[in-house]
């Protein structure tokens, strides 16, 4: 652990970062202290601060590369600059050997390459963080993409893990300017997006899911997952024979009609967003492959968001308080969206989302983009420290991917237009509602969710009020005032009480006539009277001073 923390320093300092060194207060530890001495040079340059972070997780290794990747997706939590960086992270690591690719299999699957393959390939596909992909067929011929997991990848993520989550804290105590950007919380969402990701079995039910709800679109393909060779370590899936779409960017000559590819990848990431509610986050050209038969296929199900009805209902109606340029109803979604918590300040937030609802102002539908609504909105939210659903920034980042991918590959694409037929109909049908009640949306709006949450709540109500503990919280107007006053006579009268017991107490002195002696008499006693005429005085002065006598 101490040599970890010792390489964290080594490559913050590195970069240029060691006043946040200094600022951790590191140097309070002793083990470390050394390190803080060797400061050399830096190879940063002129490299922008971004750029400057990026360098220190690419250097730091794969869980912080995971980190970063995981972090370029947050435009809710991290701003744009950094975002733009950290998409940029590769995990360019080495392959590891065939022996461990062997020993995952045997453990995993509890027989040997040999008795479940009939070829199975020693040079991997592609090697990634967390695991490397094979060619295999199985017995019965089929060919098959095998990805296996790192061997010891987890003992190294959960001391990363456990490190980054002194980081945070320590960063929370001692950096006051990095509690905006949440560290401990950040971590905690990584911890469960990493280790969601290291169980194969969760991204082997992704393109499960993925493969029925697109069962009807004749343009994409998702390869069959075979679950008799799939673990939490190992994957198998159906071989994919095409090539990366990537391979096509830039060149004419191949015979492919790139704008339909662009086109059908955008369409297919439509309808898994407005009509099925679980859609592919990573739509890049490294994840779309061209089948030989012309068909698109979608690879890597890692990353996938969900929707639920009720969320996707909001985002319908975030689009519609957009083309009514009704900001009431905008604050209403957000508020059911997100969490506004104490901190926000509704005005400011009010007048930016008017400002923006100004810039869309009578648009018809087929020129909002979607995507850049969605980015502004999460870069909107996150100035205004209103908390965004994980899955709402994945939506943001997964829109904005596709339309990367669809410029890539078409760079005349319109993807609002592509986007307005899904948009329109999911619109429609929340219309028609509206319609039947015959009032303002907005209304009707806040009529829906009342009606939503109001059986909930009553049965809740009724659950507590049953076993008696239904806690009523009674706040009389002005009864703060009566407290403080009947505080405040009841101090003056104990201090009348203190002053009396000091002028008995101080004749009683005197009457003994104790030495030493003052003015002819006790000198305790005398002190004694001073202190209460002292005391007594103030009293009357405060007394006074209350104009109530
Ligand atoms: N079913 C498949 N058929 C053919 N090739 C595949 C298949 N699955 C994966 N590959 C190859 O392996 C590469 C990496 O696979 P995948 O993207 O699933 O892994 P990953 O670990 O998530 O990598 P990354 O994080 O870099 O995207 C793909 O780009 C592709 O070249």
């Amino acid at each position: 652990m101490i040599r970890r923390y010792g390489k964290i320093i080594d490559t913050l300092i590195k970069y240029e970062f060691g006043y946040l060194v200094d600022r951790l207060k590191i140097g309070e530890f002793r083990p470390l202290r050394s390190r803080l001495r060797k400061r050399e040079h830096t190879p940063a340059g002129t490299m922008s601060r971004p750029g400057r972070v990026r360098m220190v997780l690419e250097e730091l290794g794969p869980t912080y590369i995971k980190l970063g990747q995981i972090l370029s997706m947050r435009q809710d939590l991290i701003p744009m600059e950094y975002t733009e960086e950290f998409s940029r992270l590769q995990d360019d690591v080495q392959a590891f050997g065939f022996e461990d690719v062997r020993k995952v299999i045997r453990e995993e699957l509890g027989s040997e390459i040999k008795d479940v393959f009939e070829y199975f390939e020693e040079t991997p596909i592609a090697a990634a963080s967390l695991g490397q992909v094979h060619y295999a067929r199985l017995k019965n011929g089929e060919e098959v993409a095998v990805k296996v997991q790192r061997p010891g990848i987890r003992k190294i993520i959960d001391a990363d893990l456990d490190i980054m989550y002194s980081l945070a804290e320590f960063a929370e105590e001692h950096i006051p300017e990095a509690r905006l950007y949440r560290p401990r919380e950040t971590i905690e969402e990584f911890e469960s997006t990493i280790i969601n990701e290291m169980d194969y079995t969760q991204e082997a039910r992704n393109a499960q899911r993925f493969a029925n709800n697109l069962v009807d679109d004749p343009l994409t393909y998702i390869p069959k997952v075979y679950w008799d060779y799939t673990s939490s370590k190992v994957l198998t899936l159906e071989y994919i024979d095409g090539v990366k779409s990537s391979l096509f960017v830039g060149s004419e000559e191949l015979g492919i009609d790139r704008k339909s590819i662009a086109r059908a990848v955008v369409e297919s990431f439509m309808k898994q967003v407005y009509e099925d509610g679980f859609f592919h986050a990573d739509l890049h050209s490294g994840n779309v492959f061209i089948m030989k038969d012309g068909r698109i296929a979608l690879l890597d199900f890692g990353m996938a968001g969900f929707l639920s009805p009720d969320m996707r209902n909001l985002l319908i109606d975030e689009l519609i308080a957009i083309t009514k340029s009704d900001t009431k109803l905008y604050i209403e979604i957000l508020r059911d969206l997100g969490s506004i918590g104490e901190e926000v300040d509704i005005h400011s937030l009010k007048i930016d989302i008017d400002h923006l609802l100004y810039r869309y102002y009578g648009r018809p539908v087929k020129q909002l983009d979607t995507a850049a609504i969605l980015q502004e909105m999460v870069g909107l939210l996150r100035k205004h420290q209103v908390r965004v659903p994980s899955n709402v920034a994945l939506l943001s980042k997964g829109a904005m991917t596709v339309e990367g991918f669809g410029a890539l590959m078409d760079p005349e694409m319109n993807i609002a237009e592509i986007a307005e037929p899904y948009a329109r109909k999911a619109m429609k049908k929340r219309f028609q509602l509206s319609s039947i009640a015959g009032g303002a949306y907005s209304d009707l709006y806040n009529w829906s969710r009342v009606m939503r949450r109001a059986p909930m709540k009553i049965s809740h109500i009724l659950d507590v009020a049953e076993k008696g503990y239904l806690k009523l919280r009674f706040d009389p107007h002005g009864f703060d005032r009566i407290v403080a006053e009947l505080d405040a006579a009841s101090n003056r009268l104990a201090f009348s009480l203190i002053i009396s017991a000091i002028i008995v107490g101080s004749s009683l002195i005197i009457q003994t006539g104790l030495e030493p002696y003052i003015w002819g008499m006790p000198m305790l006693g005398v002190i004694g009277f001073v202190m209460a005429g002292l005391l007594g005085m103030w009293l009357v002065v405060y007394i006074l001073r209350t104009g109530r006598i």
